[in-house]
């Protein structure tokens, strides 16, 4: 496992962002399959009613199967969608089936902006977000824009808002022993990767299976 406090943050994420871009396509469709049987008949999942995932980029876990069965089962799905302005901004808009998409300025796909679609972070219910490297007590490193810091940051002021519960994905070579923690950076209740649970803030999860 990565030393995390002998690297820079940018050294850090470049080691984590080429192990996960070195994945070949065979072991990523393994392991996206492995991260769906760990979350697909969870509580936590089989509860949420709207719910936020993402669209994979630069060798992230895909969550593709979790959001076929997410519809199926009748849930809400959310992607992220960056504002227009201010351009830190990052909202979530609900996606339908087959829905036409276009890319952002980092060329990942996100729905056309229809503000009707969107919503609160807050009233989501489980919110699967994507990330470069995860620790076992909820820290997570980002692509380092900030977005999901700053859509999420009411959770610093408002430590008993439940919701949405906030799970990371992860492969399971993205692990570090231990990420400093920012002031800005609200922990992870739990990350689950392709290998298993690591439960973060909320060691009361467990209450939930
Ligand atoms: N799948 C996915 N969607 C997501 C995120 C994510 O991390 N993963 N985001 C979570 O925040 C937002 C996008 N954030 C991003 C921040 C930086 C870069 C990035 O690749 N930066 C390049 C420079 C690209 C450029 O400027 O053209 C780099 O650092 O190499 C990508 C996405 C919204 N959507
Ligand atoms: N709540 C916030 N308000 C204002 N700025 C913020 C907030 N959260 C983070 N930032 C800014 O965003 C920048 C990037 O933060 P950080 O490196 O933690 O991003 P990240 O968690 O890796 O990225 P992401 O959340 O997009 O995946 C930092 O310079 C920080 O100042």
């Amino acid at each position: 496992m990565i030393h995390a406090e002998q690297l820079s943050r940018p050294a850090l994420r470049r080691q984590l962002r080429e192990r996960r871009r070195a994945l070949t396509p065979a072991e990523q469709r393994q392991a996206a399959r492995a991260l769906y049987r760990q979350l697909a008949q969870h509580p936590l999942f089989r509860r949420a009613r709207h719910l936020a995932l993402y669209l994979p980029n630069d060798g992230e876990i895909d969550p593709a199967l979790l959001h076929r069965e997410a519809l199926r089962r009748g849930k809400r799905v959310y992607l992220p969608l960056l504002a227009r302005w201010p351009r830190t901004r990052m909202l979530f808009q609900r996606v339908d089936n087959g829905e036409t998409l276009r890319r952002n300025r980092f060329r990942i796909a996100e729905p056309r902006p229809q503000a009707h679609r969107q919503r609160k972070p807050w009233t989501l219910d489980l919110l699967l977000l994507p990330l470069v490297g995860f620790d076992a007590r909820g820290g997570r490193l980002g692509m380092g824009g900030g977005f999901y810091d700053r859509a999420l940051a009411y959770r610093l002021r408002h430590p008993n808002w439940q919701k949405p519960l906030l799970l990371g994905l992860a492969h399971a070579c993205q692990q570090v022993d231990r990420l400093p923690l920012e002031s800005w950076d609200v922990p992870l209740h739990a990350t689950v990767s392709d290998r298993g649970w690591f439960r973060g803030c909320r060691p009361d999860l467990d209450g939930q299976a």
